[in-house]
């Protein structure tokens, strides 16, 4: 008998072992490292096989009257028809009515800052914030958390920091800085770790230990990325003349946002991208960059800058472009004195500028949105002396990007599709994430469920889930697009202001 046992036992460990692999190994690019247990803490719902009904679920083959039917964490069905179901047993259904069924929203540049910082952000309360808008995965930015993430081990800090704090999954740009980027082995350890790709700044990024980068540095980075197919996310400012960098006393009055605004010319934007197209060029397929990919975080001129993306598009360069809620939502003459709730860079700039903007988006000459979530601490934001210079410059708005880009989008004629793609398709594809950012048979049950003809006063009454809700230049308006339920591969994480239990994201890295 006992010899039996011990014959059986190897080949049971090695059975084990294939299942144990199979269910960890996720088909994507990127890699989930999922917790093997299930855990009931996780979901606010008592069960992990359901349909969710509504009469406006978006799909990318349009937005359709039916049902989806989730099991283990993905979407393995999507039925036509409202009311039907693929199946005839009981089963589990949330029937939503005319709320909106969509794919949760990725945004792929919040900066966190933990490990380090975490007086300003954090896993924690990034995450639920994040949860509560339906975002339901965040790629992080390599600096404001402290260390930067500019090497193996200091990605290795911020997976530690991760643990049991995220509510939603969390993928990490490395950051490319002079040192690695002249150090072939630093860079390919950092990429071989799992960052999604690099990220750098061509001036000054405001931290210490995240010096910028020449267009040289940029050049070697993408010749590293090329081999990895990873994107180079980059802040596209230069600063071009120091005269533009004067100080409070030469400037005018710094309480004032148009002096803040003069500091941070189109041109800044412009000559920088300049320079990246000079270097894209070479991303064709053929040329000596192909497999390397650009693309321009937060563009702000919807001028020159946008001209020179187009044109680089249109002549097959590898490259892409963002912009964010603010931009959209705000224009430089609206800001009162004082207010640096709306210091931001590059700034936020005219009435103009915006609408050629929202053109742009309509148009698909920008391919996606992210909220540049950059909150510090009240103090460092110089809310009570209101001095646009030295403020820091960054927008709190996470858990709003939503409803923002609804609410003032809606005037343009951007339809629910559009957002979707702008929000989730897109964004997932910047990363590498092949099973998520829409609807579909076999992807992650990411899912955000809303009311877009909901409004609500972002009042001290609204439940805010970011670290310094004082900081957010969005409080005080009223928008439109309430969200009510939030799914995380198919756990229900968030509902009626209220989160699950325990934080079941989980790190994203990059195969
Ligand atoms: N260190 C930062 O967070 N900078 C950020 N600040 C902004 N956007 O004002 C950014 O993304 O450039
Ligand atoms: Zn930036
Ligand atoms: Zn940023």
């Amino acid at each position: 008998m006992d010899s039996v046992v011990w014959r059986v036992l190897p080949l049971l460990a090695i059975i084990v072992s294939f299942l144990i692999f199979f269910y960890l190994k996720d088909p994507n690019t990127a890699q989930l490292l999922i917790k093997s247990s299930r855990d009931d803490e996780c979901t606010l719902l008592p069960y992990g096989h359901y349909w969710i009904s509504s009469n406006r679920i978006v799909t990318p083959q349009g937005i359709i009257s039916g049902s989806v039917e989730i099991d283990e964490g993905k979407i393995i069905a999507i039925v036509e028809g409202y009311g039907k179901k693929g199946s005839s047993k009981q089963e589990q259904v949330i029937d939503y009515g005319e709320a909106v069924v969509m794919p949760g929203l990725i945004d792929v540049h919040v900066h966190l800052d933990e490990p380090g910082r975490t007086d300003w952000e954090g896993f924690l309360t990034g995450t639920r914030a994040a949860a509560a808008g339906g975002v339901t995965t965040v790629v992080d930015m390599p600096l404001n958390n402290h260390p930067s993430t500019v090497s193996k081990e200091t990605l290795g800090l911020k997976l530690d920091a991760t643990e049991n704090k995220i509510y939603v999954d969390v993928g990490f740009w490395g950051g490319l800085v002079p040192e690695n980027a002249h150090n072939t082995t630093i860079l390919e350890g950092l990429l071989s770790a799992g960052v999604l790709g690099l990220k750098s700044f061509m001036c000054p990024s405001g931290i210490n230990d995240f010096p910028m980068t020449t267009i040289d540095h940029i050049k070697e980075g993408l010749s590293v990325l090329a081999k990895y197919r990873r994107p180079l996310l980059v802040h596209a400012e230069i600063e071009l003349d120091s005269k533009n960098h004067l100080e409070p006393k030469d400037n005018g009055d710094s309480h004032v946002y148009s002096t803040y605004l003069n500091t941070r010319p189109p041109s800044w934007e412009q000559g920088a991208i300049e320079e990246l197209v000079g270097v894209t060029k070479d991303t064709v397929i053929g040329g000596p960059l192909e497999g390397a990919h650009v693309h321009i975080v937060h563009l702000s001129d919807s001028s020159a800058s946008l001209d020179l993306i187009k044109k680089a598009k249109s002549r097959g360069d590898s490259i892409s472009v963002e912009t964010c809620p603010h931009y959209l939502a705000f224009s430089s003459e609206e800001i009162p004195n004082e207010d640096t709730r709306f210091k931001c860079s590059p700034p936020i700039r005219d009435a103009f500028n915006k609408e050629k903007l929202w053109e742009a988006i309509l148009e698909g000459h920008i391919d996606l949105l992210s909220s540049d979530h950059s909150p510090t601490v009240p103090e460092l934001k110089l809310l009570e002396e209101g001095d646009f210079l030295r403020a820091w410059g960054g927008i709190s708005s996470l858990q709003f990007n939503l409803p923002v880009t609804w609410s003032y989008g809606k005037k343009y004629g951007v339809t629910l599709e559009q957002l979707s793609l702008l929000w989730s398709k897109k964004p997932a594809s910047l990363a590498g994430l092949e099973s998520k950012g829409a609807i579909a048979v076999g992807n992650h049950a990411d899912i955000v469920v809303w009311q877009p003809e909901v409004e609500f006063e972002l009042n001290d009454d609204y439940p805010v889930f970011l670290k310094h809700p004082t900081l957010s230049a969005y409080m005080g308006r009223r928008l439109s697009g309430k969200v009510l339920d939030t799914f995380v591969r198919g756990n229900l994480v968030f509902r009626d202001g209220k989160h699950a239990p325990a934080a079941c994201g989980v790190p994203i890295l990059a195969k």
